[in-house]
């Protein structure tokens, strides 16, 4: 992928915006450690966690010059560190078909709480989005902290993540057997193939993203500043031809009886059916194990099928994962694959511009065509509803039983749901 993103030139409102405030605008020289580790702490305080430790800048350092590294100044200050933050980094993104899309995506917003409130976010978001149009970019990507923040810039949920605790005392494996061989591996014996099954799984699905080395790294195996990091264990699935098609990558933990102990997965990983099933009955069966848990699997994670007891398999949270904010309605739209035909006229409404317009969408065989249109609207809705309907949920009922898409909205949902629902399987 093109590295035009490195340096592009700051965004102009953003950086006036700012200074109007008293504060600078500016790329991290990331070849530049005292700067980078300045802008890694900012980043580490902003998300609430530890001070970083040497080691584990380190290898932040050695990760990230591949992200567009962004921070906010303020030269009052003796610190020199920055008081916001933000990163962004082009990826493809898996949509119906599966087909991929080059995506923007956005991380590291922070501002530090002795600014928060002044508009500093507003100036960061705002620049990203005019960067990553001005570079081309037909949407961007996020996942949140809150779901109350990035609705006011054009973001719209677009994937739901599930939880899950399975009492494994309860449940019986009621699922096929599977043929594959399971072994325990090493992060560093296992991260070329680790990398390889992770790219398998995020280009099958519509709502991954592809991901760069740290994140798809993150999964296989702890990163150094991982607290409990020597806990990890990590086993693989390879399928009866030697072929690697999954892992799993989890901690156990003692919970005061040592017949009952707690396994939190970090990343369950699966190219194929098979090593989903193997991969799950090899949790469900885990000896001197009570419980399972783990968290951002789709909605359509299959696992109460696959158990003698469904009410032992509890769903414990469902949360808005991947948010998309669409900043170029034609080629996002003709990007992805559509499984019933049709046409729609889309009034889409954007405070922010960049998406503004009415637009034509004939869909034949399952490709479209979008243009410009003065036709007569169909559908009339925000480009946050847009965003969400997007990677093919089923959200565009409730949004227009809420108001917020109006019109047609029954041939809105017949044209962009998919069968198999979006995940995204990962945070970034
Ligand atoms: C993709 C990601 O990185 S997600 C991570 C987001 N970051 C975090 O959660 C870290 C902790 N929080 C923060 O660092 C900051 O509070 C941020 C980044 C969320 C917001 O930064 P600020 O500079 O305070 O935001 P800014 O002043 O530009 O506010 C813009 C608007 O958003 C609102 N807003 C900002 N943060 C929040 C919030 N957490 N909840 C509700 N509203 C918020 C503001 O009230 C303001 O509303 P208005 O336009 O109606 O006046």
């Amino acid at each position: 992928m093109s590295t035009e993103h490195l340096t592009h030139p700051i965004d102009e409102t953003s950086r006036r915006a700012l200074a109007d405030a008293g504060l600078r605008l500016a790329l991290v020289d990331t070849s530049d450690a005292a700067a980078f580790d300045g802008w890694l702490q900012a980043d580490a305080r902003g998300f609430l966690t530890a001070r970083m430790s040497r080691e584990a800048l380190a290898e932040e350092r050695g990760y990230l010059t591949t992200r567009r590294t962004t921070g906010v100044y303020d030269d009052s200050l003796p610190s020199g560190s920055p008081v916001g933050t933000v990163s962004s980094w082009p990826a493809p993104l898996t949509v119906p078909g599966p087909a991929e899309i080059p995506a923007w995506l956005i991380s590291s917003v922070t501002v530090a709480p002795t600014h928060r409130r002044k508009g500093v976010a507003t100036a960061l978001l705002g620049g990203e989005l005019r960067t990553a149009h001005a570079l081309g970019y037909s949407l961007a990507v996020l996942t949140v902290s809150e779901s109350v923040i990035y609705g006011r810039w054009g973001f719209g949920p677009a994937t739901f993540a599930t939880a899950w605790s399975v009492d494994t005392k309860r449940v019986r494996w009621t699922g096929p057997e599977t043929a594959g061989r399971l072994s325990f591996t090493e992060p560093e014996d296992y991260r070329e193939t680790g990398r390889a099954v992770i790219a398998r799984v995020m280009a099958s699905r519509a709502g991954e993203v592809g991901l760069e080395p740290r994140l798809a790294d993150r999964l296989i195996g702890p990163l150094a500043g991982t607290p409990d990091k020597d806990e990890y264990r990590l086993v693989r699935y390879d399928s009866p031809a030697g072929e690697p098609e999954g892992f799993v990558s989890y901690t156990v933990k003692e919970q005061g009886d040592f017949t009952k102990h707690l396994v939190e997965v970090s990343y369950l990983a699966a190219a194929t059916d098979e090593a989903l099933t193997a991969l799950w009955r090899y949790l469900i069966e885990l000896d001197l194990v009570a419980e399972v848990r783990v968290s951002v699997r789709g909605v359509d994670e299959p696992l109460h099928a696959l158990v003698s007891d469904i009410r032992g398999a509890r769903v414990t949270g469902v949360e808005d994962h991947l948010w998309v904010r669409i900043l170029d309605v034609p080629a996002a739209l003709a990007a992805r694959r559509y499984e019933t035909d049709g046409s729609l006229v889309l009034e889409v409404e954007d405070a922010l511009g960049f998406a503004a317009g009415r637009f034509r969408i004939d869909v034949e065989g399952g490709a479209a065509t979008v243009i410009p249109t003065q036709d007569g609207a169909d559908v009339t809705l925000p480009v946050t509803a847009l965003g969400s309907v997007y990677l093919g949920h089923d959200l565009a009922r409730s949004l227009g039983l809420a108001g917020r898409i109006r019109g047609d909205v029954a041939g809105l949902d017949r044209l962009f749901r998919t069968a198999v629902p979006p995940r995204l399987s990962t945070w970034f």
